[in-house]
């Protein structure tokens, strides 16, 4: 059939007028009198994702030296805006998120309430715990790591290390150790590459939103992952519930429970704390407590092995501060300026989670890993102005609620290693230090 060239183009005329205005609803329109923010142009339905797709934390610091501090991207049909500057606010509305912690995570909630803030006040007298806790593990992890090169002359230390630190935050939130075999806590903290996927604004549906509607496999396994934690949560604080004792409070869980207790009895308080809340609080402080940790000491472990010189001056400190008849404490931090300046410096160069440290511009050689960099020039104490530039922990009012434990565990389970072993890679391995966004974690053995 052969038609008329004035009725094809009539036909393509009409293609492109109807796809015109299809893009068109979809732009928000800026309100009169308003500007648009600088930044990028995208394409029509899909905004900037081709150019965000590989290495998102690098392009984003290169477009904010083209377009500033505050600029606007678009990430599918949602206009994003992205701050490089000094003060972070609250959380988007993300689709993903109503399924972290049955939609009930304040973490991952825009909810900045009542609940929230008194959340940010954990009970001191259970950090004070925290040192005991990760000696402990830390004792097993080198008894363990003795054992393997023993038995195998090599091994994976990530798959130890993250059952270890992953029981820390349990004796904290829940008096409980898990063994390193155990298959309930293996298949939960097996889960967090997975989640990490999705949740860090990984997911296409959170961007447009047409997407939340069709098959989504990823989702899915997201929605189903969060159903597992949740579950597992629950059961730890149902039995707390039965076997709750008001006068012997043996962790976080019991203290959320008194605190939920004392302020139903006081009818004026408007903090009311309900038992799925303890879940959901219980539920965040364990989901972020382990993960975040877990890769700061992986990190640690290659920069080590990567630059034996560094793990020898480490090591020289500890004998000469510390030596080796007794264990690090918290209290020597001071003592011990060079492995404070080596743990920033891992923060600082892994930039692990990197959309919250985009102030790469700050620094000398930024590439160079040179812990050096975070002490005063006679090298006996550490540069407080220059390691506050280090923002691997946030800022503003949404900033890490565990910074300080975080610190704290990273701190005594690198020195407790590092007292009694010392790691380097196999004979005739190379260590690959290029951080990837989003790929699992992938065995490196020593
Ligand atoms: C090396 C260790 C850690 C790192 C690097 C880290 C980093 C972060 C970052 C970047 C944020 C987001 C801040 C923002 O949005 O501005 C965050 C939030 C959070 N972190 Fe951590 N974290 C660590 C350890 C921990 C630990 C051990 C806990 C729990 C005991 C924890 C609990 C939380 C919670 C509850 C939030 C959400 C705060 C809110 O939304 O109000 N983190 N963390």
């Amino acid at each position: 059939i052969s038609y008329p060239i004035s009725s094809l183009i009539l036909i393509a005329l009409t293609v492109f007028c109807l796809t015109f205005m299809v893009i068109r609803s979809f732009r928000k329109q800026i309100p009169k009198g308003l500007k648009r923010l600088p930044g990028p142009r995208g394409y029509p339905l899909i905004g900037n994702v081709l150019e965000l797709r590989s290495n998102p934390h690098l392009t984003l610091t290169q477009m904010s030296q083209t377009y500033g501090d505050v600029m606007q991207i678009q990430i599918g049909t949602r206009p994003v805006l992205v701050l490089s500057g000094e003060d972070f606010m609250g959380r988007p509305d993300l689709y993903s998120f109503h399924h972290i912690g049955d939609g009930q995570s304040l973490t991952f909630s825009t909810d900045s309430g009542e609940v929230w803030r008194a959340r940010r006040n954990p009970n001191s007298s259970s950090t004070c715990l925290l040192e005991e806790h990760v000696s402990k593990e830390a004792d097993y992890l080198v008894m363990k790591f003795l054992q393997l090169m023993k038995e195998e002359k090599r091994f994976d230390p990530y798959r130890y290390m993250v059952v270890s630190v992953a029981n820390v935050i349990c004796a904290m939130c829940f008096g409980k150790r898990y063994d390193h075999d155990d298959q309930e806590l293996l298949s939960i903290v097996n889960l967090n590459n997975e989640f990490g996927e999705v949740a860090a604004s990984g997911n296409p549906a959170d961007f447009i939103p047409v997407l939340q509607y069709l098959p989504n496999r990823t989702m899915k396994i997201f929605k189903d992952l969060n159903k597992r934690f949740v579950s597992f949560l629950q059961k730890i604080v149902k039995e707390h519930s039965c076997s709750f004792d008001k006068d012997n409070i043996r962790d976080i869980t019991d203290s959320l429970i008194r605190h939920c207790q004392e302020k139903k009895v006081d009818e004026s308080a408007n903090i009311q704390l309900s038992d799925q809340k303890i879940v959901n609080i219980v539920n965040d402080l364990f989901g972020a407590g382990f993960d975040t940790v877990t890769t700061a000491l992986s990190w640690s472990l290659m920069y080590l092995v990567t630059y034996p010189e560094i793990q020898k001056k480490i090591q020289k400190e500890l004998d000469q501060m510390i030596g080796r008849e007794r264990k690090p404490r918290l209290s020597d931090r001071l003592m011990l300026p060079y492995t404070e300046a080596f743990i920033l410096e891992m923060f600082r160069h892994s930039s692990f989670l990197p959309f919250t440290i985009p102030h790469w511009k700050l620094w000398k050689d930024p590439s160079t890993f040179n812990p050096e960099r975070f002490l005063k020039a006679e090298g006996t104490e550490v540069n407080r102005a220059e390691s506050e530039k280090v923002m691997t922990f946030g800022l503003g009012k949404r900033k890490c609620l565990g910074e300080s434990i975080g610190r704290w565990e990273v701190f005594l389970f690198l020195t407790i290693l590092l007292q009694q072993l010392e790691f380097s890679v196999c004979d005739g391995e190379k260590v690959d230090i290029t951080p990837s966004l989003w790929t699992d974690h992938e065995a490196q053995e020593v």
